[in-house]
């Protein structure tokens, strides 16, 4: 039994099956806080510097990695420094919530046009920053004109110009179709209609894959690990990893493992990349 043992019999129950039958496990990895280290300048967020290796010996050893982000993804694969690595090359990155996909494989992107509503509300963000009180030290992060996102990390109190924003952008969201998608002292402003939950179920169709690891440090995870919580009850194998925050509670809460964030990730990555490499894979 290696390091990493999972505190529920569902979780035990999957790291089995992953274990048993690599080849039909498809593993899902938020990027932000999960394989990338909470930093307070969004343009600043890279991969783990272990990540790369840790990603390098896993992926041949099961069906399908795929990084669910909500970057654009493009910036996850730039940030990750995933185009171009030995060991990668089916890698998926799926980004926007799972709108966007880039394929390692032949270097693609998919991306659906962006929403009207993006630009209107881009256009209004100021005035609604400023009137709810909110300006001093909260940044806005352009996300390719497909979403808007309003950091409050930087903010005097952070957690007080999130409280204060988040009403305030809720309604300008909903006034140009679009929702608000909470998450780290950030308040993201995108389109309806995705989120990881349906991405990673999709993935999971198209690749086949019968156990599933998902690892997430955010609100914006809570569909994935919902979508592998539906999964388990269809009878396939989850397992749940909290990349450890106190910032966000809930997911340490349905989590099977939680670990101590981003350094943990790569940890767990590792351990089963030794605990998987060699051995006899079943299709
Ligand atoms: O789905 P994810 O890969 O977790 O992306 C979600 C958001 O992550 C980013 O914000 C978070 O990371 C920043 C850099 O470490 C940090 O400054 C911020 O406080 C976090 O919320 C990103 O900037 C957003 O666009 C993503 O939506």
């Amino acid at each position: 039994m290696g390091i990493h043992v999972p505190t529920t019999p569902a979780g035990r129950a999957a790291l089995d099956a992953i274990v048993d039958r690599p080849s039909a496990t498809l593993v899902g990895l938020d990027f932000d806080g999960t394989l990338a280290p909470i930093v307070e300048n969004p343009e600043d967020a890279r991969a783990h510097p272990d990540a790369l290796p840790a990603l390098m010996a896993l992926a041949p050893e099961v069906a399908a990695v795929a990084v669910v982000t909500g970057r654009p993804a493009e910036v996850a694969v730039r940030n990750g420094g995933f185009a171009g690595v030995r060991g990668l090359e089916h890698l998926v990155v799926l980004g926007h919530y799972g709108a966007e996909r880039w394929d390692a494989r032949t270097g693609a992107l998919t991306a659906p046009p962006p929403h009207p509503g993006v630009a209107a509300v881009r256009a209004e963000l100021p005035r609604v920053i400023d009137a709810a009180g909110g300006g001093q030290g909260v940044r806005v992060e352009e996300k390719g004109g497909r979403a808007v996102a309003v950091h409050t990390r930087r903010a005097t109190d952070p957690q007080a110009a999130f409280d204060a924003l988040r009403a305030p952008l809720t309604d300008l969201a909903a006034r140009h179709g679009l929702i608000v998608e909470p998450g780290r002292m950030v308040l993201e402003l995108r389109p309806p209609g995705m989120d990881k939950g349906v991405a990673l179920l999709e993935h999971v169709r198209e690749t086949g894959a019968a156990s599933v690891l998902y690892a997430g440090d955010d609100l914006g995870d809570l569909p994935a690990f919902a979508a592998v919580e539906k999964l388990r009850s269809d009878g396939v194998p989850g397992l749940l990893v909290c990349s450890g925050s106190t910032e966000v509670t809930e997911l340490a809460e349905r989590a099977d493992l939680v670990v101590d964030g981003p350094a943990g990730v790569v940890a767990l990555l590792r351990e089963l990349a030794g605990q998987l490499g060699g051995s006899s894979r079943s299709a």
